[in-house]
């Protein structure tokens, strides 16, 4: 059986949560800082530790199978590769903004003037396709604070907490493209590999796990009904007798979403004594 390869970030926002879950796929490896590469000691894949940049260019070019990176950046560099999963963690926005008081307000308003970013390909095209002309300067870091500088009228930069865009006395009025972790994989290397198709089984199932909670309930056999019509569980809840005559346990599984809004109808409808668990992992 063939080594696949897959490239993560080597340090910084995306390395973590990265290591995190591959390791909640049951993968077991040391998170080299100093060494490039690692191997998966119980699987046939090797880590690849990288600058984020390089992954989507990389993972195009058969250097990795696969890759773990923002969307940001994949269509940053325009690389062509197959998104596999969508991983909810690296979640941001790509956004325009300027200063508190400019008198920039729309994206008509920006014609004509300088926009300072590190992403200049996925803006232009953003620029294009809503038939605006402006001068798209590029830097590679700090960009909240060119607009001080007087280096441009306009940044673009990735927004999360917006904390950023405030101490630089910046408001955002565009988003042009929301990101989070993907992984991908190399074109046409997904659909036959079986490496590849256990490791997307077991991360499902951890991300299926992370979007649920295992509950269990009290109640009285009389309410049955009324609670089971309110849940579905996997397939149905499952429904044990308590030691006290005429009660029982309800266990099934609530999804995080609308965890609360369950929990109040179920409260109604006569459970008590809830307790929520953590799930680890969902498979089917
Ligand atoms: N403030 C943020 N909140 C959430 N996610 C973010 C934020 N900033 C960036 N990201 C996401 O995390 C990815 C990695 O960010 P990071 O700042 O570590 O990149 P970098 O400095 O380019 O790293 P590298 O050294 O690998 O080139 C970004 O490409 C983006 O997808
Ligand atoms: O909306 P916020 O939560 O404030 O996050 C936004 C900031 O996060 C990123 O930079 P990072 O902190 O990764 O530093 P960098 O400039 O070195 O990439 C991004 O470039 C913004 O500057
Ligand atoms: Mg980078």
């Amino acid at each position: 059986m063939k080594t696949l390869k897959i490239a993560i970030q080597k340090s910084g926002r995306l390395n973590e949560k990265s290591v995190d879950i591959l390791s909640k796929c049951g993968l077991s490896f040391e998170n080299y800082k100093s060494s490039l590469i690692s191997p998966v000691q119980n699987f046939p894949l090797e880590i690849l530790f990288l600058r984020d940049d390089d992954i989507p260019e990389y993972v195009q070019d058969g250097i990795a199978d696969l890759g773990i990176v923002g969307e940001n950046v994949i269509e940053e560099t325009g690389a062509d590769v197959t998104y596999l999963h969508r991983l909810g963690f690296g979640k941001c926005t790509l956004k325009i903004a300027v200063p508190n008081h400019s008198e920039i307000n729309s994206l008509n308003d920006l014609e004509g003037k300088s926009i300072a970013t590190s992403y200049p390909n996925i803006l232009k095209k953003f620029l294009n396709k809503n038939q605006v002309q402006a001068d798209v300067r590029v830097i590679s870091g700090s960009v909240e604070i060119s607009t001080n500088l007087g280096l441009s009228d306009a940044i673009c930069d990735i927004v999360s907490t917006g904390g950023t865009l405030k101490s630089n006395g910046l408001k955002p009025f565009a988003d042009v493209l929301s990101s989070e972790a993907i992984l991908i994989a190399k074109n046409g290397i997904a659909d036959e590999n079986e490496q590849v198709q256990e490791l997307l089984l077991r991360l499902r199932s951890v991300l299926r796990a992370k979007e649920n909670k295992y509950v269990v309930m009290n109640t009285e056999r009389s309410n049955i009904e009324a609670i089971s019509n309110l849940l579905s569980g996997i397939k149905s809840p499952t429904i044990v007798p308590l030691a006290e005559e005429g009660w029982c346990a309800v266990h099934t599984v609530i999804s995080e979403k609308d965890f609360w809004e369950k929990i109040s109808k179920l409260r109604k409808a006569g459970a008590q004594g809830i307790v929520v668990l953590p799930v680890e992992k969902i498979i089917f």
